[in-house]
């Protein structure tokens, strides 16, 4: 075995060969040499063979047998070249040899040797030969006539004997010795090539792609397997034929006539569909060849349907942490506590406490404290839509699933949240027939589209949230119970705003803090507490902290023109703190109350139920709730 030596035949005969080998052993060690005595035609053969074996990566030969050579295969060539020192020195070694010297060549001597000739002072005459036949013709002659001694190719030097004329080889060692070195470059360069190939080669098989390449009479130079696949031929059968001909949809003819890509092109091919592009090889401004591409369809899709999810997930990200929950008093110290707790757990939450109370802030919260911080956190009001839309935002669609689904489908909320939470609020509004989905997802751990065959496994948390009594809704058949049990793992409930004593103050500050910073005032909200505090005492905050937010802001902005506010601005800028105090412990009381001032506000709204719900720092949907039970 030649191991990783560069492999190198030398093709020679007679007087060359005791030349080359008389050269050999001190590039033994450089290259595996095989010498070749064969005639040439003979020696071609040889060398085909080898070649297609893969046992010869360059080769050395000599004058027209190198030329031979190089135009019949596709093998570098290494040619030993005569140059004037060695013919000097043939002519040198003959003059010993005879009075008369003869140089009998193939091909004329180059011009430097008129040059050498007459200093060399010798009876020269010089003999040019076509062929063996004429080669022999010349030899007799000389032999009748003047019997020079006589320099050539090993070949002439061989019929020189045979006419009993003293031959001299006109190679010298120098001549081969480069020549040798020659052939050593070359297969250095041949194996960088040769690897460079094949790294392409593995490179194109891998390809998911298909890629034909074809030269300017469309014949196939190269195609990769998954192109091969396509068209249904072996890569071997297909290489040298022309593309129309084998798959006359993928035809480059056009490309190749007009020099001009075809991109993105939809064409279907053996019941596919493809995306195909269409380029021209161009050197040197001229179109040599071209290349065709392509890519299935349904993996473009597929690709798509990832890029959008991927889009879509950084949407989905918590910004709260249990530690932005403000609030010092005991039931929100109680509530922080259990949430932290929760988060070492992987069971669904379920989240009680009126709207506003911050039930999102703790789902986020629970959901950055746990192991699936790093994953999405989606969210989703099941009582902001209706059923048919709520039903594919949750399980997603897959294309055609119905009229105006969008191409390539739609994945669910549930899919997207995958490895992360679900935060779904107000759960007690998720219709009957979507609790029965819910439920089957989270038991099965996987969920299937709408119009889908196949379920997509799902490794999500669910954080429900609920301000009503979801219990009573279980009892009245309006929530399912097994998805009740199953939601209400764990279980947290939010204090209302009015039953968090000095929070109220603490939260006031904060918000008023937080607005004065927004709109770029240095000012100390400090001097605000007390008569804020007073003007709010006994107010039942039916928006809880939400509602305290919006006065917050609302206090800021006029104690930023202001510069300063007292008890009686206050009062003027949020006359809602002044409605008498529900009685604690009459919830119907309060209720009552807090329909007349959600009507109250309504009505200075002009009816507008957005803005009202804004004002009064509840959500629309928890308006036209409040409205309706009052009814
Ligand atoms: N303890 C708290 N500390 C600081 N901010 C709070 C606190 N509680 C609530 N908030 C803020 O009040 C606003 C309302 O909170 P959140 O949206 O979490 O309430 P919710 O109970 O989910 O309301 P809804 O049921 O109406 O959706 C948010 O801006 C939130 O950041």
């Amino acid at each position: 075995m030649p191991g990783n030596k560069p492999q190198i035949a030398i093709v020679a005969s007679r007087g060359l060969v005791d030349l080359i080998r008389s050269q050999l052993p001190a590039y033994n060690d450089l290259a595996a040499w095989r010498l070749i005595d064969q005639p040439y035609d003979i020696a071609q053969t040889s060398l085909a063979e080898l070649q297609r074996a893969g046992q010869v990566d360059a080769v050395v030969a000599a004058g027209a047998g190198a030329d031979r050579i190089r135009s019949a295969l596709s093998l570098p060539v290494s040619a030993i070249r005569v140059g004037g020192d060695d013919i000097v020195q043939a002519l040198a070694r003959a003059s010993r040899v005879g009075v008369k010297v003869a140089i009998v060549t193939r091909r004329r001597l180059a011009e430097e040797f008129d040059e050498i000739v007459p200093v060399l002072n010798l009876d020269l005459s010089r003999h040019l030969y076509e062929d063996d036949a004429s080669a022999r013709v010349l030899l007799a002659n000389l032999a009748i006539q003047s019997r020079p001694a006589v320099v050539g190719s090993s070949e002439i030097v061989y019929l020189a004997g045979l006419y009993n004329l003293t031959g001299v080889l006109i190679y010298s060692a120098r001549a081969v010795r480069a020549a040798l070195e020659g052939a050593l470059e070359l297969a250095r360069v041949a194996r960088l090539e040769e690897a460079k190939r094949e790294r392409l080669d593995r490179i194109l098989e891998s390809l998911v792609e298909g890629v034909v390449a074809v030269d300017a009479d469309e014949r196939i130079q190269t195609i990769n397997p998954a192109m091969a696949r396509l068209i249904g031929l072996g890569e071997d059968w297909a290489n040298g034929r022309r593309l129309t001909e084998i798959a006359p949809e993928l035809s480059l003819r056009g490309v190749l006539q007009t020099g001009e890509a075809r991109r993105d092109e939809i064409v279907g091919v053996a019941g596919k569909t493809l995306v195909t592009q269409r380029l021209p090889l161009l050197q040197a401004d001229e179109t040599v060849g071209a290349v065709l591409t392509f890519q299935d369809a349904t993996a473009i899709e597929r690709a798509d349907r990832k890029l959008r999810a991927e889009a879509r997930k950084s949407q989905f990200q918590a910004r709260y942490r249990l530690h932005d929950v403000l609030g010092e008093s005991p039931s929100i110290a109680a509530a922080r506590e259990l949430a932290s707790l929760y988060a070492q757990s992987d069971s669904a939450v379920l989240i009680g406490g009126e709207s506003g109370t911050g039930k999102e802030l703790f789902a986020q919260g629970i959901h950055l404290a746990s192991r699936r911080a790093q994953g999405p956190f989606v969210a989703l009001n099941c009582a902001a839509f209706p059923e048919s839309l709520l039903e594919s935002e949750l399980f997603g669609y897959e294309e055609g699933a119905f009229t105006g689904s969008r191409r390539g489908g739609k994945p669910g909320l549930i899919e997207l949240a995958h490895q992360g939470t679900l935060f779904l609020d107000e759960i007690g509004d998720m219709p009957l027939p979507l609790q029965t989905r819910l439920l089957r997802v989270l038991q099965e751990r996987q969920v299937l589209r709408l119009g889908g065959a196949e379920p997509t496994p799902v490794d999500v948390r669910v954080v429900a949230a609920t301000h009503a009594d979801l219990k009573a809704r279980v009892v009245e058949g309006g929530f399912r119970a097994d998805l009740y049990y199953r939601l209400n793992i764990l279980n947290l409930t939010l204090p209302r705003l009015a039953e968090r004593g000095a929070d109220v103050g603490l939260l006031a500050l904060a918000a008023v803090r937080d607005a004065l910073r927004r709109l770029g005032s240095g000012l100390d909200p400090q001097q605000l507490l007390q008569p804020f505090l007073r003007a709010a005492q006994g107010y039942g905050w039916p928006g809880n902290v939400r509602e305290l937010q919006n006065l917050g802001e609302r206090l800021a902005v006029f104690l930023h023109v202001a510069g300063r506010l007292d008890e009686a601005d206050v009062r003027r800028l949020a006359p809602e703190l002044s409605e008498a105090a529900p009685a604690p412990d009459l919830p119907s009381t309060r209720r009552q109350q807090e329909l007349q001032h959600i009507r109250k506000i309504l009505a200075a709204c002009g009816g507008d139920q957005t803005e009202a719900a804004r004002q009064l720092g509840i959500s629309r949907t928890t308006l036209w709730r409040r409205l309706k039970a009052g009814e």
